[in-house]
């Protein structure tokens, strides 16, 4: 790779089953979207680092001296498997002019850049004199994994720019991926990042955004799916915004408040994950209608579920209903509470109910897509991969 810097990229990810309820040591099915993260990162020199973070309207600049001064204030022994501190995120916060209890996309996404560059630099190297800009295909806090992707591809950037990580990428190569060893330290270093965005992430989102494909996670312990057929999705926006953090807390105090009621469907949704995964696994490669039935009514029982446990809106109330009077099944996907709804396409919805169902949720304000699924993981590319549109929207930004 040339020392001029690097471009990497991390995608967002569909949860099929299991959200909220893989926070609590159940299992869940993920699958990467063909919506990904990019970063690129330049070596700048002139003891300046300078990000840039167009999705959420950030531009900061800092002296690579201050910044090392700062590390110096909250150092610890960092290390990819320790969280961190409330007491070190309030010194980054005080540094940074973010507020005490902010949770602005902005302060986040500062906050997460600080602690991960900061902590990786104390453990790696020293606090690299870089040029950062970060864009995204995928909307922002709405259900897709945005946060990990963002997380994945700073873990990366980091990593590399402090070379504790190599660089997979051979001469004329377009794209390259890392072993399988360097992208269980990306990993555990965006889990880090994680948690300072969203407080106690179970992990699932950054684990897809790292390895890509479809996978199973429960409690840390990740297993690529045997076989994952050609499922087709349509993603929705119902563009209600939420946050991810405050959805999480809200189900754990639900379950402290009543641990009798809600871990029986704790419980379900654990066995609503592993009745999907044995189906999955069953299915030919190329879809048969036969199976869709069963997958159907897991969507359905799973989307009553997440409305128990409380992170249900009426907007996806509203898309259940819509897609339903197309013959179509529908959940919600993240961490609901508004955000994003998947519904299956079985093969044989014809193109006019889908389409109907697209004016349909169109017509109610959403914005809906269709887009592949099993996409891979982290990523490095090579910098001419830039096409004229982003290099463009990056110089813009
Ligand atoms: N492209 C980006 N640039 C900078 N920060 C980002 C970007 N994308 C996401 N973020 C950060 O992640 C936060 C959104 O995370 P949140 O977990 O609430 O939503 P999500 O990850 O999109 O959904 P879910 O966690 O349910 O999949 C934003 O508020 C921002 O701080
Ligand atoms: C709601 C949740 O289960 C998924 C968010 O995409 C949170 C997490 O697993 O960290
Ligand atoms: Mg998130």
């Amino acid at each position: 790779m040339p020392e001029r810097g690097l471009l990497v990229s991390a995608p967002g990810k569909v949860i099929l089953h299991g959200e909220h309820a893989v926070v609590h040591g159940k299992a869940a099915l993920a699958v990467a979207l063909g919506l990904r993260t990019f970063l690129r990162l330049r070596h700048g020199g002139g003891g300046r680092l300078c990000v840039r973070l167009p999705g959420v309207g950030v531009r900061r600049e800092w002296d690579v001296a201050e910044l090392r001064v700062l590390r110096d204030r909250i150092a610890a022994d960092f290390d990819e498997s320790k969280s961190p501190s409330v007491e070190q995120l309030d010194v980054l916060k005080e540094f940074a002019g973010i507020a005490a209890d902010a949770s602005a996309p902005d302060s986040l996404a500062i906050l997460a850049f600080l602690y991960m560059c900061l902590a990786i630099s104390a453990k790696y190297g020293d606090v690299p004199s870089v040029d950062i800009v970060v864009w995204s295909e995928l909307p922002t806090g709405a259900g897709l994994g945005s946060s990990a992707a963002y997380a994945v591809c700073l873990a990366a950037a980091l990593l590399h720019a402090c070379r504790a990580i190599s660089c997979p990428l051979k001469d004329g190569e377009a794209t390259a991926r890392w072993t399988e060893e360097e992208m269980t330290l990306i990993n555990s270093w965006a889990f880090q990042g994680e948690r300072v965005i969203h407080g106690n992430p179970s992990g699932v989102d950054n684990a897809v955004g790292t390895w890509g494909g479809a996978l199973r996670y429960q409690s840390g312990k990740i297993t690529s799916l045997k076989r994952v057929p050609t499922l087709r999705i349509l993603l929705t926006n119902t563009k209600v915004p939420r946050s991810t953090k405050v959805l999480v807390a809200g189900v754990k105090e639900k379950i402290l408040k009543f641990p009798a009621i809600m871990n029986p469907v704790l419980d379900s949704i654990d066995a609503i994950s592993q009745e999907c995964q044995s189906v999955l696994e069953a299915m030919p490669t190329n879809p048969s209608p036969e199976y869709y039935p069963v997958l159907e009514e897991l969507f359905d029982i799973n989307q009553h579920h997440l409305n128990v446990i409380g992170v249900g809106h009426p907007s996806l109330d509203r898309l259940c209903r819509v897609t339903a009077s197309h013959g179509l099944h529908s959940k919600l996907t993240g961490a609901g509470g508004g955000g994003c709804g998947i519904t299956l396409l079985p093969p044989d919805a014809t193109p006019l109910a889908v389409e109907a169902a697209k004016r349909d949720l169109c017509a109610c304000g959403f914005e809906c897509w269709e887009t592949d699924i099993g996409a891979p993981g982290v990523t490095l590319h090579s910098s001419s991969s830039l096409n004229a549109e982003v290099l463009h929207a990056l110089a813009e930004s």
